[in-house]
């Protein structure tokens, strides 16, 4: 089993946890308040800038350069989805700033840039990866669950939904495959381990937006 295959069967519960969790459930419905909707777009503005700057210092750490070429590919993807957010999202679901970093928000950002720069650098790509592919597999469960027509998240639901994101995360499987089968079975660990915590924080990033977490509630 290649190390993809073997690190999704670790974080199967949690991706569970995450399609049964309220802010999915009413995002596939269509029936989640606009607000938590709007805290959500707010922090993931900051998550989105940061996710960049983490996917090129991994592209500037990459051993082989096509890999290096395929991040900072990621890391322009993932500004120009930022600034969709910014200047069109934001606009359709009525937010006119983005507020401020919260705690779960800063937990994540800070998780990804210190992995980037300071971990080796198969455990950063291992980092990065559930940000990619959990985002796949909850945008294709809410597209294929969908029960309103007239969803009014449905253009957001369709970014991740898409043919076109699914090539991008095959890409970034590929390459952690790829780079897994060079390392020692400890580096693996590591890797998996790295995979395991952002795909606890993705869980954590929409339960505090349904909750509004705030440094001061
Ligand atoms: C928190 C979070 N994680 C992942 C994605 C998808 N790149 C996102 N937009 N936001």
């Amino acid at each position: 089993m290649n190390w993809t295959d073997k690190t999704w069967e670790e974080i199967k519960p949690i991706y569970q946890k995450i399609i049964e969790m309220p802010f999915i459930k009413e995002l596939k419905n269509g029936t989640l308040p606009l607000q938590k909707f709007q805290f959500y777009m707010g922090q993931d503005s900051f998550y989105l800038e940061n996710f960049a700057r983490s996917l090129a210092l991994i592209s500037a750490r990459a051993q082989n350069i096509d890999h290096a070429l395929q991040f900072i590919r990621f890391a322009e993807g993932a500004i120009v989805v930022e600034k969709a957010l910014h200047d069109s999202y934001f606009q359709e679901y009525g937010l006119d700033n983005r507020g401020n970093i919260e705690p779960t928000t800063h937990h994540y950002i800070s998780f990804l840039k210190s992995t980037a720069a300071l971990d080796q650098v198969e455990i950063a790509m291992a980092a990065v990866l559930p940000c990619f592919w959990i985002y796949q597999e909850v945008g294709n469960y809410i597209y294929n669950n969908k029960v309103d027509k007239n969803n009014p998240y449905q253009n957001w639901i369709n970014t991740y939904a898409g043919d076109e994101f699914e090539e991008l995360v095959t890409k970034a499987k590929n390459i952690c495959n790829l780079v897994a089968e060079n390392c020692t079975q400890a580096q693996q660990q590591k890797m998996t381990q790295a995979f395991v915590t952002a795909s606890h924080l993705e869980f954590m990033f929409w339960d505090s937006a349904y909750n509004f977490n705030r440094w001061s509630n």
